[in-house]
């Protein structure tokens, strides 16, 4: 898992760290750090036409002193002071001495801006002069005639960096170069893809860094490891049965797309309870169906969702799984029935696992309020309140547990931001769960899974949930060893 600090934490760390070392030392390893990547972008940094956005802070000492060192190397950097009067004057005087200079306005050429408006010391959006600047060198163009490449230093400018929202104007970077650790901005909310592609330079202060980590990312090593593993003693009812009781009559389709989502999971058989039966049976002939949850035989785990609408007898399956032993994912009309509080009690009182997925509005709906600016804030009461680990979906969806701790998905896709995508999502969870895995690694790898199905489905145009839900069993399959040959020719 990669880990995310908060900026209180992240400034802990750099006291005791620079308590041991001569004064300026961290600056100039972040420093050496983004002009080893900004020379890279450049390939060649002799005669490369650079624009430093200079803010008041360390984050502008960063620019400068990087600039320095681009310019050494041959580039031309013309440093725009935000504000002459508090600019990092040891930073100031660095870029003098290799040849850099100051301007009011960005040269004619630019291929390259350093965003070092402002870094972890953040607060608000853009200010309007920053804004100006960043608006007028990113209108330049490069000495090849290209827009010019946009790096900002540790975060881009104008986001939150303890919670990843956007208040008002900020950066969007092709590449962030940050120090010592990720911060929040970098891995949720909309701040994320502000951030560009992310490359984290070692500074020395990870061992520094004594607090828990606020939140932690996935990576694809995790993914792997977390999905069982076939045995060749397994038959279908040792891999877990998942039980899917969604749509309905009316709504057929939400039944077809979370078994779909199901039978790409780890689980040897899929059950169906619901309405919707014989579409389901058509459309995926290896589901066995029936039309109640009371008749539907053993299952390690219950979905129950999208589609049942929120009469009587879909109220009745939300309390028949809940008041089983069984690990639970509840998604869509079943978040809904949830509201009124009737079933606060069964749910808050249950020892085995519950996952609730909402999106923002159903997210509301059971909190009461918005997810607002702070989403893993957010997701983290909901699931202290009602006992269950919530995935709150989003461009960047999250998984927080009851107990505090918060997960950030890192493959989210806006190919998933249509009708249906969230069924599947609901079925590969759920069989995740029957798999056996705990309820937040179910959720961690289910998004993970279910974001690059939606990035491979996009590579064929646009996007419908049939194909994510097509594309999601070549991906678990890519993820998971597949079985060994075990007489091997020696070579
Ligand atoms: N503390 C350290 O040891 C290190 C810090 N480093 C750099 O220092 C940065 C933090 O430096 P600072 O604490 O000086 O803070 P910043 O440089 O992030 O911000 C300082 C100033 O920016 C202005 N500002 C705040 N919000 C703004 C907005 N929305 N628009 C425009 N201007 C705004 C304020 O006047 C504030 O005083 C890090 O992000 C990193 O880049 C690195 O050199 C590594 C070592
Ligand atoms: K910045």
């Amino acid at each position: 898992m990669r880990k995310a600090w908060r900026v209180a934490d992240v400034r802990a760390a750099e006291d005791a760290l620079m308590a041991h070392l001569p004064e300026g030392t961290l600056m100039q390893r972040a420093a050496a750090g983004l002009a080893r990547r900004c020379a890279l972008i450049l390939r060649n940094v002799y005669g490369a036409h650079v624009t430093l956005l200079v803010g008041a802070g360390n984050n502008g000492g960063d620019a400068l002193y990087a600039g320095a060192i681009l310019a050494n190397r041959g580039a031309a950097v013309t440093a725009i002071l935000l504000d002459p009067a508090r600019v990092h004057e040891a930073g100031l005087k660095a870029l003098k001495d290799s040849g850099g200079r100051t301007a009011e306005q960005p040269p004619r050429t630019v291929d390259l801006i350093i965003d070092g408006i402002v870094g972890i010391g953040a607060k608000g959006g853009l200010r309007s002069g920053a804004a100006a600047a960043l608006h007028k060198a990113q209108g330049r163009r490069g000495r090849h005639g290209q827009r010019p490449t946009i790096v900002a230093v540790d975060v881009p400018s104008g986001v939150d960096v303890d919670t990843g929202d956007v208040p008002g104007k900020a950066v969007q970077a092709d590449v962030t170069v940050t120090f010592g650790c990720l911060k929040p901005a970098h891995v949720v909310g909309p701040a994320a893809p502000l951030a560009g592609e992310v490359e984290l330079v070692d500074i020395g202060l990870r061992p520094w860094l004594m607090a828990d980590p606020a939140i932690l990312v996935p990576d694809r090593k995790d993914i792997v490891n977390a999905l069982p593993k076939h045995r060749p003693t397994d038959e279908k009812y040792t891999r877990g049965v998942v039980g899917i009781a969604t749509g309905s009559k009316t709504y057929p389709g939400a039944a077809i797309l979370s078994t779909w989502g199901a039978l790409a999971g780890p689980t040897g058989m899929v059950r169906y309870a619901g309405g919707a039966r014989q579409y389901v049976v058509q459309a995926h002939p290896s589901v066995v169906a029936t039309d109640r949850i009371t008749e539907a035989g053993r299952v390690q785990a219950w979905v129950v969702g999208s589609g049942l609408g929120t009469d009587e007898a879909a109220a009745t399956a939300v309390r028949t799984v809940l008041a089983s032993s069984l690990p639970v994912v509840l998604d869509a009309d079943a978040l809904n029935l949830l509201v009124d509080g009737t079933m606060a009690d069964l749910m808050r009182g249950r020892s085995a696992p519950l996952v609730l997925t909402p999106h923002d509005r159903e997210f509301a709906r059971l909190a009461g309020e918005e997810p607002g600016p702070d989403r893993v804030a957010a997701a983290q009461r909901l699931a202290a309140h009602t006992n269950a680990v919530v995935l709150l979906k989003g461009d960047r969806t999250i998984v927080a547990t009851p107990s505090g701790q918060a997960y950030a998905n890192p493959t989210g896709s806006a190919a998933l931001a249509t009708g249906g995508t969230g069924d599947v999502l609901a079925g590969l969870l759920g069989s995740l769960l029957a798999g056996g895995l705990r309820p937040e690694v179910a959720a961690v790898t289910a998004a993970y899974l279910h974001g690059l199905a939606g990035r491979e489905a996009a590579r064929q145009g646009p996007v419908s949930a049939s194909d994510v839900a097509a594309a999601l069993r070549p991906v678990v399959n890519d993820l998971r060893p597949g079985d060994q040959e075990n007489v091997v020719t020696p070579k």
